[in-house]
């Protein structure tokens, strides 16, 4: 983990020339550098922050597609994303149980996706402007957020936002969109949102393990009590219907709800 969080600081810290071909206003780019939201054209306020993306699985065809400067970032993100996605499962294994499921229940496809999503945040020259990210929650299955010693992730409960301050080589795990709606709301994806401080810079990775686009996701029957809250639907439809609101997830979430 610190190996891996050097690495990320290194890249953002790497002058200008090394990163511009990576940087590219095309969401579909399979490795992204960009700045503030993927709504940055529409968006009213721009946001603080550099953004670096890249599919993780399968690792033979992504890799190629990832940065080459730093020049130790292929090796040692790779050893990174390989143990994140273990650690996701085992964690998916224990949701599982939890919700009385077989324990493979999210194994395959509906964990196919992996993305590894690097933030970096530098020092704001005033915080009360602009945020780093909006609030919003994550769009996939589980998410596994790695948020370095610099704090403002903010988490919204009952009414207020919540500082998540930084545990040293700990994962804050949250849970995504997709686990809401197949878990049939016993399990509840968090509003979070990021905050900018004007001292320091803060740099962050989350690894969101996601179905695969085709993958048709809906509530599991066996935890459907009455009448299911969510309609059956394609992967890949929730998340074009998920980046143009991503800041409003009763809009996001209510697309999705089943007529019922
Ligand atoms: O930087 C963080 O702590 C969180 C970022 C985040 O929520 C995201 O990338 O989805
Ligand atoms: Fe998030």
């Amino acid at each position: 983990m610190n190996e891996s969080m050097d690495v990320f600081k290194e890249f953002f810290e790497m002058p200008w020339e090394d990163k511009a071909m990576l940087y590219s206003e095309d969401p579909k780019n399979s490795c992204r550098l960009s700045t503030s939201s993927v709504n940055y054209a529409r968006e009213k306020i721009h946001h603080w922050r550099d953004n670096l993306r890249h599919p993780c699985h399968p690792l033979q065809d992504c890799i190629k597609h990832w940065p080459q400067k730093p020049v130790r970032y292929r090796e040692v993100v790779a050893t990174y994303t390989i143990e994140a996605k273990k650690l996701g499962l085992r964690i998916l294994e224990l949701v599982s149980e939890g919700l009385g499921l077989e324990s493979r229940y999210f194994g395959d496809k509906l964990s196919e996706s992996e993305i590894l999503s690097i933030n970096h945040y530098p020092p704001c020259p005033d915080p009360s402007l602009t945020l780093g990210v909006a609030k919003h929650c994550d769009p996939n299955l589980l998410t596994l957020l790695h948020q370095g010693d610099v704090s403002g992730l903010q988490v919204f409960n009952n009414g207020e936002w919540i500082g998540v301050e930084p545990l040293h080589n700990a994962f804050v795990v949250n849970i995504g969109n997709q686990l809401q709606i197949i878990s049939n709301n016993k399990l509840k994806s968090v509003e979070h949102r990021v905050v900018t401080n004007s001292r320091v810079a803060r740099t962050s990775a989350g690894f969101f393990i996601g179905p695969s686009e085709d993958s048709i996701i809906e509530p599991e029957k066996s935890l459907v009590d009455d009448a299911p809250f969510y309609r059956a639907f394609e992967f890949k439809d929730f998340l074009l219907h998920y980046f143009p609101n991503l800041e409003d997830n009763e809009v996001v979430m209510g697309h999705f709800k089943s007529q019922a």
